[in-house]
């Protein structure tokens, strides 16, 4: 296991899971309460540590980046389950992929003003990762959500 300062090992998480949102073949995200407050908790199997610590890492140095979710301290190592957690803020609603389905199904689309707002949000937020020398690399519909 590379070790990180940070890295907080323990048999007990620190947050309670609320729901699941989602997840692709290297980690789910999940809906957690933590220090009392609700947060997305992203947990990945060991085998994935190396990536897991690194994406922990870019997330660290985009703190404050306008539309990206904020990283909060703390990435945990669960002894019992094998799995890595680190947190960031919560956003609620559909992600992007799920409201062009909803749209697709009543015969609508986002108009013109929507979609130019999405794909500046979006450029502004790759901007900043570029500026910090980050390439996304995934970059999907499934990956943005609305802030509401
Ligand atoms: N901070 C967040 N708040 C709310 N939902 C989130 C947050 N971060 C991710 N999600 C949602 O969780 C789901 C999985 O996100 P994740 O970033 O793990 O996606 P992925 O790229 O498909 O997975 P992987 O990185 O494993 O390939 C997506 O639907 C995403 O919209």
């Amino acid at each position: 296991m590379p070790k990180r300062p940070w890295l907080e090992e323990s048999d007990k998480p620190s947050y309670q899971v609320l729901k699941w949102i989602g997840g692709g073949g290297f980690g789910q995200v999940f809906k957690v309460l933590r220090n009392g407050q609700a947060v997305a908790c992203k947990q990945v199997q060991l085998d994935n540590a190396e990536a897991a610590l690194d994406e922990y890492d870019h997330m660290r140095s985009l703190r404050g980046a306008p539309h990206i979710a904020t990283l909060h301290d703390g990435l945990e190592f669960n002894r019992k389950t094998s799995k890595l957690s680190f947190f960031m803020d919560y956003y609620r609603g559909k992600d992007l992929d799920r409201q062009v389905q909803m749209l697709r199904g009543a015969a609508e689309r986002f108009t013109e003003s929507q979609i130019v707002e999405i794909g500046f949000q979006i450029a502004v937020a790759l901007e900043f990762c570029h500026s910090k020398k980050i390439l996304h690399q995934d970059m999907k519909p499934m990956n943005s959500k609305e802030k509401t």
